[in-house]
């Protein structure tokens, strides 16, 4: 692994001039400011193809250092403490550009303000990738509310004005959204292209997801969750709650485990048929073996998801590949048709895959694994972060826990240990508007998702107040944790507040202002517009349903209650709820009932 002093040509721009510019499609010139705009040299090594300009313009041979080689990629670890790992894979294609590199330039007319960074290729990636909320509240402060930024090869046009988010939405058009999913998801998971366009399938996707996660789907889905929690809570964690003694666990590894068990169970199902069997409790200790295996797996793949997403290939991560090639064997048709109660949108999935797809049976896992992930990688974290604020909040957890007693007392629901099963239904549970602050505010403070939209053409963005041309295949981005943590929102941003999306009646929040004005898009964990997450009311329903249960059944507390609130880790920045940078220590037993 690289660990470089980041190097630059000798020399320095001229104040105030952007050193480089895209010309029309012909790739990428440079120029060092000390007028040199020199061939690159070219060098052969065994399997390696070095460039570097001549010595006194790149004393640090940064192409080297890069590691831009034929087809082997470069991991570069910024070394700057915060786990950041950025990846980079230059292929020939990337060589072509390279090979262009000579000569300079600067934004074109009515183009917004362009950041090129100093790094040939990777643009602003380093910075970008170390602290994408410092590096873009920079930006913001040097450019104003519309700037772009040369990112690995890529154009973002950042809207940091969140009353140009609409323009977003609105100028569909011109702006595909589907394209960088389609693609993402096939570059992380193996699957072949899942663009209709490119004829593999005819299934659209994003109809399957409302279908099978809202409306009446959601229903079994919360009843499902409701069981598996306590199924997972109780008896699958008997043995450690044999006596009344504390058991002590990482806060972090405890919400993992429960949520992945239960959230696994709820969508694919249970390997036993629970009635009547006699061999009953064995198989659910093989079942248990079986998705705790399927969570390392998890994990091990996880650990590289922003890897592959910035185009690393998965071969280059062997453990990693392995991981995803048995989550893929679990998951594969044959296995799930011998699972019972699979969810409406598994059987769905399963169905389209077959009739609708020419994917082969691995391939067909494989959207399964897509799924398996995309309804784990957020909630987790998410559910930490909810459970870690409110044991550092008595005043939160005494509001949450009393809501909780309220709608169980009104439900008639008693919590015992006898085998009877807490039931909250949908509507029990959406009348829970503290849980649902406690959760928002949880996951205003540790959200760091980001919107995509490609340009389709070279276009117009209209603004508020201004317009800018966008040209085709640039992409036009919304990182809305900017709006997230902006005091003049936010009062206090960086604080947990619990009743911060509450209004005087004790209901939900909605009215947030900017400058006076009433804000529209304040709050955006789950994206937004046609793109916004489909799974995001099973999400939210999930985590209540967990704290639910917790308060319910545990005497729950942190073993230091002076611990500091962890970091977040940047290096998942913008792809969700970032995971905290370390694990905290709490204590659990079941209570006295
Ligand atoms: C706290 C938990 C969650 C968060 C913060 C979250 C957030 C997101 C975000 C930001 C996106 C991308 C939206 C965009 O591109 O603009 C997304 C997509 C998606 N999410 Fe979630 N999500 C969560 C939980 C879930 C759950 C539980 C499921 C399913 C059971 C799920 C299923 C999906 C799917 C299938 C997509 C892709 C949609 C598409 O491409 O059409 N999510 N999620």
């Amino acid at each position: 692994m690289l660990n470089p002093a980041v190097p630059s040509c000798s020399g320095t721009p001229e104040p105030g001039q952007p050193t480089r510019r895209r010309a029309r499609g012909t790739g990428w010139q440079l120029k060092g400011s000390t007028g040199c705009s020199h061939q690159l040299a070219q060098s052969e090594s065994p399997g390696h193809r070095h460039f570097s300009c001549h010595p006194g313009c790149c004393p640090f041979s940064i192409w080297k250092l890069l590691g831009i080689t034929r087809n082997v990629p470069s991991i570069l670890d910024l070394g700057n403490g915060s786990n950041t790992l950025l990846c980079v894979l230059v292929s020939s294609r990337e060589e072509e550009k390279v090979r262009t590199l000579s000569l300079k330039a600067s934004q074109q007319q009515g183009e917004p303000p362009l950041e090129n960074g100093f790094l040939p290729y990777l643009g602003c990636a380093l910075k970008f990738g170390a602290n994408p909320l410092e590096f873009l509240k920079e930006k913001q402060k040097k450019h104003g509310h519309i700037f772009t930024c040369h990112v690995a090869g890529k154009y973002i046009h950042f809207l940091t004005d969140p009353f140009s988010y609409h323009a977003l939405m609105r100028q569909g058009k011109h702006l595909d959204w589907k394209k960088f999913h389609f693609a993402t998801s096939a570059k992380a998971f193996g699957h072949g292209s899942i663009d209709p366009a490119e004829g593999n399938t005819t299934e659209n996707f994003h109809q399957t997801f409302i279908r099978t996660l809202q409306g009446n789907a959601l229903d079994a889905l919360i009843e499902a969750m409701m069981e598996n929690l306590q199924y997972v809570m109780l008896q699958s964690r008997a043995p450690k709650l044999q006596s009344n003694t504390w058991v002590t666990e990482g806060l972090y590894t405890f919400c993992c485990q429960v949520m992945f068990e239960s959230g696994f169970l709820t969508l694919f199902g249970k390997e036993f048929n629970s009635n009547n069997d006699k061999n009953l409790s064995s198989k659910q200790e093989t079942e248990r073996a079986h998705i705790l295996n399927a969570l390392e797996n998890f994990k091990e793949f996880d650990k590289i998801f922003p890897a592959l997403v910035a185009g690393l290939p998965i071969h280059l991560f062997k453990s990693a590949h392995s991981a995803r090639e048995k989550l893929g064997e679990a998951l594969l048709h044959k296995n799930l048709l011998k699972r019972d109660n699979l969810s409406e949108l598994v059987t769905l999935r399963m169905f389209l895959n077959d009739t609708l797809s020419t994917f082969d049976d691995m391939e067909k896992a494989k959207t399964h694994v897509a799924v398996l992930w995309a309804s784990q990688a957020n909630t987790i974290p998410a559910t930490f972060w909810t459970l870690f604020y409110l044991l550092k909040s008595p005043e939160a957890m005494r509001a949450a826990t009393k809501e909780v007693q309220n709608v169980l007392e009104t439900a008639e629901e008693s919590i015992s240990l006898d085998g009877k099963h807490i039931s909250l239904n949908r509507k029990q549970l959406d009348n829970m508007p503290i849980l649902d602050s406690i959760i928002k505010e949880a996951m205003r403070l540790s959200s760091a998702s980001m919107t995509f939209r490609v340009a389709k053409e070279d276009f117009t963005l209209h603004l508020e107040n201004d317009f800018y041309n966008i040209r085709k295949d640039d992409v036009v981005a919304l990182y809305p944790q900017l709006l997230h943590f902006d005091p003049e929102i936010y009062a206090d941003p960086l604080t947990f507040k619990y009743d911060r999306f509450l209004n005087e009646k004790g209901e939900e929040k909605t009215d947030f202002y900017r400058n006076g004005r009433k804000l529209k898009y304040y709050y955006m964990p789950f994206g937004t517009g046609i793109a916004k997450c489909p799974g995001r009311l099973f999400a939210v329903h999930e985590i209540k349903q967990f704290l639910a249960l917790i308060f319910s059944y545990f005497e729950i507390e942190l073993v230091d209650s002076n611990v500091k609130c962890p970091s977040l880790d940047q290096s998942r920045a913008g792809l969700g709820i970032l995971q905290p940078s370390n694990d905290i220590d709490f204590r659990y037993r079941m209570k006295c009932l």
